[in-house]
């Protein structure tokens, strides 16, 4: 799974590849073990140092002419990559993985995530995966926190950034989260609060962007209700999932449009599954859109995020 974010400035660009399969499938590669891992770990930082090489050069053709210089990467695999592995892997080959990206090169690496162990039992440890990267300096590990219950036992565990995620469609938000859009806001703004009064940073999540796997085509107005209510609700930024990879760019661009007119754009990100092979055209296009074009040619410092990377 791979995911392109641009940050430190106007647009946020997240992709990501059919979540779980595009991580699973590396990490399956790499075998449940640390020996399997460390085995991988010489093509992540090649693939690590290769963006940040290609980020220092001048644009090869129009077709990259305007997107960023600088690129940011974020890794949310031990997250969203192990989420839904069948076996359950265990915390030290957790941990190694985490280490391992952190020597990548990588600076953002979401570590796991504070839900239920009934819903998520693959990440039930998630107390003990905090307690073991405590001392890592110089990185950011935020988790996700779905309510406050989430989020007191994140904080308690050493969290210094956290993630809500909510969803626009409907269905998605009651099979994810076991509530609807409304409910989960309201929760969610509880989290944003408790996080506000202790200086954490709030990112926030929306799934199913493009496109629902129960409703079908989810419209642009949906998202960006959603991404405003987030946006006031004080996320400092706001990462848009397409969750089941059915976006292409003709229909991600009406969906940033209809955001970008309610959320600034410095503080959006984009998530793109790669399921059906769109992920890098939607994120090409993504970075190409207008609003992040034109502040590009300002040439101020920007920043590129990937979330998760195939290796496949
Ligand atoms: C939200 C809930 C908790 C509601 O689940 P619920 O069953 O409605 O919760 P509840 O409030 O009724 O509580 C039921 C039990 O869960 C416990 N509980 C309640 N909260 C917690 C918590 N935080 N940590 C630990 N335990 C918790 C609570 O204490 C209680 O325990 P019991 O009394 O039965 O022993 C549940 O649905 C849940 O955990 N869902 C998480 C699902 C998830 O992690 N999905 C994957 C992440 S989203 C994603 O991948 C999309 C994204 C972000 O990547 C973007 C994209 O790809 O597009």
């Amino acid at each position: 799974m791979f995911a392109l974010h641009e940050m430190s400035r106007q647009m946020r660009i997240v992709c990501k590849n059919g979540a779980v399969s595009g991580f699973g499938g590396f990490f399956r590669a790499a075998g449940n073990d640390v020996e399997g891992l460390e085995a991988s770990y010489s093509s992540i930082r090649r693939l690590s140092s290769n963006w940040n090489q290609s980020s220092t050069k001048e644009p090869i053709s129009n077709l990259l002419k305007n997107i960023p210089e600088f690129v940011k990467i974020v890794e949310v695999g031990p997250r969203d990559g192990l989420q839904n592995e069948k076996h359950i892997v265990p915390t030290a080959v957790k941990v190694k993985l985490i280490e391992m990206l952190v020597a990548s090169g990588l600076d953002v690496v979401e570590a796991t995530s504070f839900v239920s162990p009934k819903w998520v039992p693959q990440l039930a440890d998630a107390k003990d995966v905090m307690k073991a990267i405590r001392n890592v300096e110089g990185v950011r590990f935020p988790v996700l926190t779905p309510n406050l219950k989430g989020f007191e036992a994140a904080v308690a565990a050493g969290a210094k950034e956290v993630a809500i995620f909510a969803a626009a469609s409907e269905s998605f938000s009651k099979s994810n989260i076991n509530c609807s859009i409304e409910d989960s806001l309201i929760r969610y703004h509880d989290v944003a609060t408790a996080a506000t009064k202790l200086s954490i940073p709030v990112r926030g999540y929306i799934s199913c962007v493009v496109g629902c796997p129960v409703e079908g085509t989810v419209l642009p107005s949906q998202v960006a209700y959603v991404a405003k209510k987030l946006y006031d609700m004080g996320c400092s930024e706001i990462s848009l999932g397409d969750t089941i990879g059915v976006g292409t760019p003709g229909t991600v661009i009406p969906m940033l449009e209809a955001v970008t007119d309610v959320v600034p754009t410095d503080k959006l990100a984009v998530h793109y599954h790669d399921t059906y092979g769109q992920a890098l055209s939607n994120i090409l296009a993504s970075l190409q859109e207008d609003k992040c074009g034109t502040e590009i040619n300002k040439g101020r410092q920007t920043g590129l995020e990937i979330h998760n990377m195939d290796f496949n």
